[in-house]
């Protein structure tokens, strides 16, 4: 195959196979093992419904089969073969991430692995990206398609990813079985060689695995991997990002995101402030917040807000909370925006949920939560986010 001609011969072969499916996204991964036991997965570069005529091709060389979501592991003879058969893009490599990566892999895989753990190489497909997760592989897989931003927050099913990745001690030496841990301690310790663990946890930083481009994320600890985080986002040590959970665009990250949160563009979570998340505590409510939103610092919210909402600095907003709604006069109306008498404007936080244009305050005068227009949305300092 040494023309392009012959390569899309090739990969029309593969694809009129009776039963060959293309997949919604694929990518090779690196997987680290200890046992039956998998510890991660790095996916360096996910395909997300493009490059089929890669897909073709390593499904052919790995044997690979099937529409269901599923992985395999590939051997240094199948990376080699299909390193080959891409032999007519062997002149322009650089163009061509997929290829790099083969060879990157191609180079390095033979080196010794430490004596903890194995190191494989596997081809993941996605079919079915509403498909729970059906084990490590695919739960590393899916997590990376978020953080490599192929797929918003709750574009694609994360149903049964706790369950399906093991807790690890993530330590200056790699992933460790939480069980082994003393153990390479001793050994690490006769070598001169210490083992710092960062954390114990199923999910890993995200910046230990991919970083997005133009994010500043003062501190890694604070965004698990899963975590979206899109170009201008800037996290500061107090932010957090959870996994399935980020931002659309330009956003100053001061709070926590929690679980399924999504922040739109040019809006600001400053310091303390709390978005209720979906995973712990009760709340089914899935919150968003709308571009060019503020919530100040300490302030929380458990409604979803819509476009140019501020809360002030301190206040908690709640769906069951009981608000006094005002309009830009400070007249009390009621949630159709009608003039009422005092009282008769108390509505619920949830009546609320994902309008547009809402100041949220507690009036000191009188410890009442307001809500009534907001007078003006807010401008980021465009100096605090980095483009690419
Ligand atoms: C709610 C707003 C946005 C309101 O600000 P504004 O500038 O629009 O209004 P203002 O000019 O201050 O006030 C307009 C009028 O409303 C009155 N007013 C204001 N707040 C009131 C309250 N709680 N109760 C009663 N009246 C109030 C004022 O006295 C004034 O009245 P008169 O007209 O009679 O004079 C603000 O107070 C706020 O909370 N901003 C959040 C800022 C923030 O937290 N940014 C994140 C930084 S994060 C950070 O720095 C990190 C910190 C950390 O890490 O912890």
């Amino acid at each position: 195959m040494n023309t392009i001609e012959d390569f899309k011969a090739y990969v029309a072969d593969v694809e009129a196979t009776e039963g060959y499916t293309k997949p919604l996204a694929f990518g090779l991964g690196i997987r680290r093992s200890k046992g039956d036991k998998v510890l991660d997965v790095n996916f360096p570069g996910i395909n997300w419904d493009t490059a089929f005529g890669t897909a073709a091709l390593l499904q052919d060389v790995t044997g690979f089969k099937g529409s269901e979501n599923g992985f395999v592991t590939v051997s240094k003879a199948q990376l080699q073969n299909a390193f080959d058969n891409f032999a007519a893009f062997h002149g322009e490599i650089e163009k061509h991430p997929n290829i790099i990566l083969i060879q990157q892999l191609l180079e390095n895989i033979a080196s010794p692995s430490n004596t903890y753990q194995e190191i494989d190489v596997v081809a993941y497909f996605l079919f079915d990206k509403d498909q729970p997760v059906n084990d490590a592989v695919e739960g590393y897989f899916k997590l990376q398609c978020l953080s490599q931003l192929h797929v918003l927050p709750h574009g694609l099913s994360l149903e049964g990813v706790f369950g399906k990745l093991n807790n690890i001690a993530w330590t200056n030496q790699g992933p460790i079985l939480p069980e082994d841990l003393s153990a390479e301690r001793i050994k690490a310790t006769f070598k001169g060689e210490n083992i710092v663990v960062t954390h114990v946890d199923k999910f890993p930083y995200m910046v230990n695995y991919h970083v997005p481009n133009g994010v500043r994320i003062a501190s890694g600890s604070q965004v698990r991997l899963g975590a979206h985080c899109a170009v201008g986002t800037t996290v500061m040590p107090a932010g957090y990002i959870n996994f399935n959970a980020g931002t659309k665009g330009n956003a100053m990250i001061e709070g926590r995101v929690s679980a399924g949160v999504v922040v739109g563009h040019d809006s600001d979570l400053g310091g303390g402030v709390s978005i209720m998340g979906t995973l712990s505590g009760g709340n089914k409510n899935v919150i968003s917040i709308g571009d060019k939103c503020l919530l100040g610092a300490n302030s929380g919210t458990g409604i979803s807000l819509g476009f140019g909402c501020t809360i002030a600095a301190g206040v908690y907003v709640t769906a069951a909370a009981k608000v006094w709604l005002y309009d830009a006069n400070k007249q009390p109306v009621d949630i159709n925006g009608n003039k009422v008498e005092e009282r008769q404007n108390i509505v619920k936080g949830a009546e609320l949920n994902g309008k547009d244009k809402l100041l949220f305050l507690l009036d000191s005068t009188n410890g009442h939560l307001t809500c009534r227009p907001n007078p003006k949305t807010i401008e980021l300092n465009e100096a605090l986010h980095v483009k690419n």
